[in-house]
């Protein structure tokens, strides 16, 4: 049987006596928390029948609030969800716990904002019809604020962590940056044109396509250090690699290979459209940058087996253009 509904007299019976009365009200007069009665009159008419001490030192020693309706005591739109709260306890007739903010005047005499854990009691008549709420509210104010500061913290650590997340990143793409790329020129360096070299080889050999490489060296460029400077001479080699990027075709990948060589990788090309490319380049760097470049191609055959030997066959045709050029300049 529920708790509510029990007939007999047990565990109560001191309450039903006859200082049961007595003993209730002194609960009412020393409870540290709040403690309210409130009158139900009608759908929206919730009269405020008793408080306890506790709650009349919260609201202030000027405030009586005891016979006036809520939303008398309350402005209007502080009134509206203490309203709605005790209409959902009427309407389903069962105890109803919740969170609730409001103010109370402190030992200064000061208003200050707070924060309540109110389990609000429906009393009904034989009919089950609600006549009274009682309430008991717990302040929560200190655990709401460790809480609010708690979150405020997390928020700060959050914004923290993703900024140095941020650095990170940035940093990490600036390091990889650096590890692939010549600090000269900004194009590829060695290293990483190597290895993209292999995989288009494998590439190549695993779809059955051509693949050509096409080794650029700037003639006389000695010439240029030794009249102009070495500084004159590394923005040579700059203007030169801009030039290059910019005539070259998107999928192709070019690379400084050391000193004065540029390597450009040319998937699904053979030794016939790498001509072609490669005088087109040897203009654009003519006119553009005032150089003249040597260039040494050389396709991948089915007998290379590593990349050094395509490369060593693009230096060597590199060789004989520079050996030809020179017996007829
Ligand atoms: N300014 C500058 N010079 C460099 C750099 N790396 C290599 N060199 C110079 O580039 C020159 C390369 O010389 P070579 O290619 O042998 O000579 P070249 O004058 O171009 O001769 P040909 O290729 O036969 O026309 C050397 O003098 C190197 O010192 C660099 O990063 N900056």
């Amino acid at each position: 049987m529920e708790q509510s509904q029990r007939t007999d007299d047990k565990g109560i019976g001191l309450l039903r006596g006859r200082d049961g009365l007595r003993l209730l009200l002194s609960l009412w007069d020393n409870f540290p928390e709040h403690m309210f009665i409130i009158r139900v009159d009608g759908p929206d008419e919730f009269i405020v029948e008793a408080i306890n001490p506790a709650h009349e030192k919260t609201l202030g020693k000027s405030t009586d609030i005891t016979g006036q309706r809520i939303d008398a005591i309350l402005p209007r739109d502080a009134a509206e969800p203490v309203i709605q709260r005790y209409r959902h306890c009427v309407a389903t007739g069962e105890p109803y716990r919740y969170e609730e903010c409001g103010y109370f005047v402190d030992e200064q005499g000061m208003r200050q904002e707070g924060h309540w854990l109110t389990l609000l009691v429906p009393i009904s008549d034989m009919n089950g019809r609600v006549h009274h709420l009682f309430g008991i509210s717990k302040n929560i104010t200190e655990v709401i604020r460790a809480r609010q500061e708690v979150e405020a913290q997390n928020r700060i650590l959050e914004e923290r962590v993703a900024e140095r997340t941020r650095e990170l990143e940035k940093a990490n793409a600036e390091l990889k940056h650096q590890a692939t790329r010549d600090f000269l020129t900004d194009c590829y360096n060695r290293r990483h044109l190597t290895e993209i070299a292999r995989l288009e080889m494998e590439r190549a050999r695993r779809y059955d396509m051509p693949f050509t490489l096409a080794l650029i060296d700037i003639d006389k460029f000695k010439a240029i250090n030794d009249q102009h400077g070495h500084n004159e001479g590394d923005r040579t080699l700059r203007a030169l690699a801009t030039c290059l990027r910019k005539a070259m075709r998107r999928p192709d990948i070019l690379g400084r290979y050391g000193g004065d060589e540029f390597l450009v990788l040319m998937p699904e090309t053979d030794i016939t459209g790498a001509r072609v490319i490669s005088g087109r380049l040897q203009d654009t760097v003519r006119k553009q940058c005032g150089q003249t470049i040597s260039i040494g191609l050389a396709q991948l055959k089915p007998s290379d087996g590593k990349l050094e030997s395509i490369i060593e066959r693009a230096d060597r045709d590199l060789m004989s253009v520079k050996e030809s050029r020179k017996k007829s300049p």
